[in-house]
Parts: C-alpha cells; structure tokens; sequence
C-alpha cells in the first residue's frame, strides 16, 4: 500500500506555502520531513491528511483520491499540535470517540501503555505536562492502528529516558505492524536514530530526500590549518559549521574528487574525515543563507 502525495500546492493569504509538492509513502516505512520553521510541514500535513484543501494536486491511496473518499480517513491518524481537540478529554474518553473513527482501534494496547507509562486515565489532556501530551499523543496515533500515522515534533518536551523509550515504541509499533510513520521535526540527531530516510522541504517543495548512508557526495572532515588563515578554497567549497582557533569543521555539500585531491595535498597539523548527519546535510542545504547571516553578523554585508 503506497500514499502519493501528486505536486501538492497550496497557497495561505495569497502567499505560495507548497509548490508541486510530490513524494511517495510506502509500507512500513519511518519518513522524516524536514525544513526551516515556517517551510510549510506542518501545512503539508494539515494538507494531506485532509484539514486543509490544495490549491492543486492529488493525494491518492490505493488507486483512490485519499480527500474525497471519506473511508479512508480511517487509514491516516493526524492530530495537529499542540491545539486539537484531544486536550479537552481524558484518555479513556478519548478512547471512547476513537473507537468510533478507527475500526481498529487497538484498546488492549493502549490501556496498557497508558498504565506503563504511568499516564492518569481520567485526567484531561489540557491538564498533564508538556512531556506527558507529546507521549499521551504518540500512544494514542499507534492505538488507532491506522496506517499512516504522522507526527509532528514527537520528541519535543520529552526528558532523554521517555525520549528514548518513545523512539524504542515508534520502531516496535512499525516493525510489528507495518505501520507507515512520517515525522516532522527539528531534532535531526534524534530523527537520524529513526528514520529510513528524510525529505527535505525548502523553497515550498521537496528539495532532496536522503537516507543518511547513501549521502557519498556530502562530506564532514575536521583539520587544523598551518599558517594564519584559513585556505581561501575551504570557504569557497565548503560551510564551516565549527572553528576552534585553527581547527575546522567544515561540510562540503559537493564533495568531488578534484577537491579529494586538493585536501590530500595541503599541510594541514590534521585532517580528519567525520560520520554525517541529517544536521550536517541540513546545514548544507542551506549553507547560502547561514553564509549572509555570518556576514551581516561580521559586518562584511
Ligand atoms: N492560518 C494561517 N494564516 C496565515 N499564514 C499561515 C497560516 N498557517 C500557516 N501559515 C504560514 O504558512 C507558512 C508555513 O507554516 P507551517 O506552520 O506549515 O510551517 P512549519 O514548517 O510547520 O513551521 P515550524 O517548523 O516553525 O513549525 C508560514 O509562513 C506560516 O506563517
């Protein structure tokens, strides 16, 4: 079973929010979305899991428009955050309403979970702590037994021993039932842990996706430089995203064999190749804006 989402547009008070916005979601899968705060992910997901209309573009699901075919809602869950209406229940209300909307709502484990985690039953959502509704949320959507489950900002608010025990949840849930999970977030050293591979959202559309192993073309090294400055060709080939006296961090977005070679024949104290990460690749990815905004803080703009 496969969503494809079909060059999804929308615009919000005139202004493009997504452009032909095309991607594929397959069984059992972890996706991550990625994107500058304000790139339109929380919209794509509003967009596709039918809370807002595209201007343009088509959402199919086993050969079927997902929008229009109203049977189907029960296959995706997707509740905005922090604002939906789960908040004014308790969880054994909740569990009440969603039995209804998801056929196979699965009771059994989520009073469990509720009770492993040791989340009080009949208190409203609105009442419990930051880190308890972004874990109440993550329990609830696994419950529901859809197939696409979507989060937005899982993570966010959980101290590192729930965080982690979420992350073991998420990939026990896939791997037992095949669910299809895509994530939004900012916490892209979390996100590495998880996913199969990353969509990355920028100028209002998917820009590149990646899987973290398959990145060959994308490079960290740290190295010390002899001399007073920096080698001007490590600026220009590069974003240095750390700089300790003579000592870089630098990520080339391009990395080419002429540049390979360029590197091995300069006198550097150390040079030394780093393992990548999303955070790397994100940092690559917009490596032109990060370069004005040192810039203007240099006061070279
Ligand atoms: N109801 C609205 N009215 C006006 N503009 C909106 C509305 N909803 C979203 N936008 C605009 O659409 C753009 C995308 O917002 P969205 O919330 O989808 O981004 P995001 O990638 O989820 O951001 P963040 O990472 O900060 O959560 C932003 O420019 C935002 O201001």
């Amino acid at each position: 079973m496969t969503l494809v989402i079909e060059n999804i547009s929308k615009k919000i008070q005139q202004q493009d929010v997504l452009k032909n916005v095309s991607f594929e979601l397959n069984t059992g899968e972890i996706v991550g979305l990625v994107g500058r705060n304000g790139s339109g992910k929380t919209t794509l997901f509003d967009t596709i899991a039918g809370e807002l209309l595209p201007d343009f573009g088509r959402i199919g699901l086993d050969g079927l428009d997902y929008i229009k075919t109203i049977r189907l809602h029960e296959q995706l869950f997707y509740v905005d955050m922090p604002e939906n209406w789960l908040r004014y229940y308790s969880p054994r209300k909740i569990k009440a309403i969603l039995k209804l909307a998801y056929p196979n709502f699965d009771e059994q484990w989520y009073d469990a979970e509720i009770k492993r985690f040791g989340l009080n039953n009949s208190k409203r959502i609105r009442t419990y702590s930051k880190g308890m509704r972004a874990l109440f949320m993550i329990i609830v959507s696994f419950a529901s037994r859809a197939q696409y489950v979507f989060l937005d900002e899982p993570l966010d608010g959980l101290d590192v021993l729930i965080r982690d025990q979420v992350k073991q949840l998420i990939v026990n849930q896939v791997t037992s039932h095949q669910t299809t999970v895509l994530i939004a977030s900012h916490n892209l050293v979390d996100l590495d842990t998880l996913v199969d591979r990353v969509l990355l959202l920028k100028n209002h559309t998917i820009d590149r996706t990646f899987a973290i192993e398959e990145n060959k073309n994308i490079r960290k090294y740290q190295l010390a430089y002899s001399g007073d400055a920096l080698p001007t060709f490590l600026r220009d080939s590069g974003t240095i995203i750390a700089q300790t006296g003579h000592v870089v961090t630098i990520v080339f977005n391009d990395f080419t064999e002429a540049l390979g070679i360029k590197l091995a024949g300069q006198d550097f104290k150390f040079i030394e190749e780093l393992p990548i990460g999303s955070e790397d690749v994100f940092r690559a990815s917009f490596a032109e804006e990060a370069h004005v905004w040192q810039q203007e803080l240099e006061g070279t703009k």
